[in-house]
């Protein structure tokens, strides 16, 4: 049996006296992409902040590469090889791409080749490299908040609804970067947008009021419109 990259067993967790997550259990397995889909409020991003330990889990284990990380602060939990791109894209608008490029390298100055590897899917990187990442447009500041997280090797990358506010041709033009990324990188995905997380998701999970209610395939729910609107109140056919 392949071991899971990261599990989560029965997580809790509470946002003050609101209890958010309520018994989540999600599986994701080395390579390729996990889409975390559901409906608003749900609790997707609640999730990715609990495995970042942005929340501590006030139940359940979080366990990462077979140790267990629930309850750490989050700058080990981020040492010990996850990535996490907010939803308000951690950019600072006043850096060049470059700078914001460098401050994201923590053990050093960016690694050329890795550059080149990142310039390759994210072209407008390397044509703004000098210039401050606020005159960017907002696809491409979301391409430098992702591409920050990808300056050094991570074993996994949480990212959080990369498509939020982009034009339909913008978003066209991430699912071709992200077909490329995860041939490299394990990803953990949060998306609203299901034509998006049909091209690219391997696996899946829905979240409803705070747990995990559907587990599988991508392929498989994308082939079931039944499943789709019973899960997530939509269908393909009707966001083409
Ligand atoms: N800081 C907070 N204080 C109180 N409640 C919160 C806080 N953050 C989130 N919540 C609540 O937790 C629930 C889950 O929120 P979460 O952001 O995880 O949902 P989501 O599935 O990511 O939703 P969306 O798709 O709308 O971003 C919601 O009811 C939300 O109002």
């Amino acid at each position: 049996m392949v071991n899971p990259l990261l599990r989560l067993d029965g997580v809790h967790t509470h946002i003050g006296q609101y209890h958010i997550l309520q018994g989540v259990n999600l599986t994701v397995n080395e390579g390729g992409i996990t889409m975390l889909l559901g409906r608003n409020g749900a609790g997707k991003t609640t999730t990715l902040r609990t495995i970042m330990g942005l929340w501590k889990p006030s139940q359940g284990t979080v366990t990462f590469d077979g140790k267990p990380i629930g309850g750490k602060d989050t700058p080990s939990i981020a040492q010990s090889g996850i990535a996490y791109v907010p939803e308000t894209m951690a950019v600072f608008h006043d850096l060049t791409v470059e700078e914001n490029m460098k401050l994201a390298a923590r053990s050093g100055p960016p690694d050329a080749a890795r550059l080149e590897w990142i310039f390759g899917f994210f072209p407008a990187l390397k044509r703004f490299w000098h210039s401050p990442a606020g005159v960017l447009s907002g696809g491409q500041k979301q391409m430098v908040a992702i591409a920050r997280a990808l300056v050094e090797p991570q074993r996994l990358i949480l990212i959080d609804e990369p498509t939020k506010g982009l034009a339909p041709a913008i978003i066209e033009g991430m699912i071709g970067a992200f077909q490329e990324l995860k041939r490299q990188s394990t990803i953990l995905l949060v998306e609203q947008n299901f034509r998006f997380a049909a091209a690219l998701g391997d696996s899946v999970a829905v979240v409803d009021d705070g747990r995990v209610v559907h587990a599988g395939s991508m392929a498989d729910l994308v082939g079931d419109s039944g499943l789709q609107e019973r899960l997530l109140g939509l269908s393909l056919d009707a966001h083409q």
